[in-house]
């Protein structure tokens, strides 16, 4: 069974897989499923810039495609003088994937980490419910 310190470690290893020509800002990702499978991610970057996709969007994806709807845990790691925090895309599809009570652990260099849950992370974000008026 996987524990938080092992994901902290897998989002750390893709700070190597990292395309980031552009920015040189690496940035990891591991996500937990509950069925104890994992799925990491990094940056990729291209030079149509917006048109790169963060490490937290490209483990979700992967999860994602792979056939994985239920998450329980993700950590993320880049280097920065405070825990990473995710940038608002990401923190729009985590919280189309992740239930409220989701833990994500924000981490960087220097081993601080933050751990926040999908609600803290983003309150009242728009749900897909939203789109039913009736
Ligand atoms: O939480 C974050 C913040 C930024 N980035 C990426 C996007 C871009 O490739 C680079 C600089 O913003 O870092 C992520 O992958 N995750
Ligand atoms: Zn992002």
């Amino acid at each position: 069974m996987l524990n938080k310190q092992d994901l902290l470690n897998e989002a750390h290893t893709m700070l190597s897989k990292a395309y980031v020509p552009y920015s040189k800002f690496p940035v990891g990702a591991a996500l937990l499923t509950k069925s104890g499978k994992l799925y990491t991610g990094c940056n990729i970057e291209n030079a149509a810039y917006p048109v790169s996709c963060c490490a937290e969007r490209v483990a979700i994806f992967k999860a994602i495609a792979d056939g994985e709807d239920e998450f329980i845990e993700m950590a993320v790691i880049a280097d920065t003088e405070r825990p990473v925090p995710p940038c608002g895309s990401c923190r729009q599809v985590m919280s189309e994937f992740f239930k409220g009570d989701m833990i994500i652990h924000l981490t960087n260099l220097k081993n601080e980490v933050k751990t926040v849950s999908m609600n803290e992370l983003l309150p009242f974000s728009f749900q897909p419910s939203d789109l039913n008026k009736n």
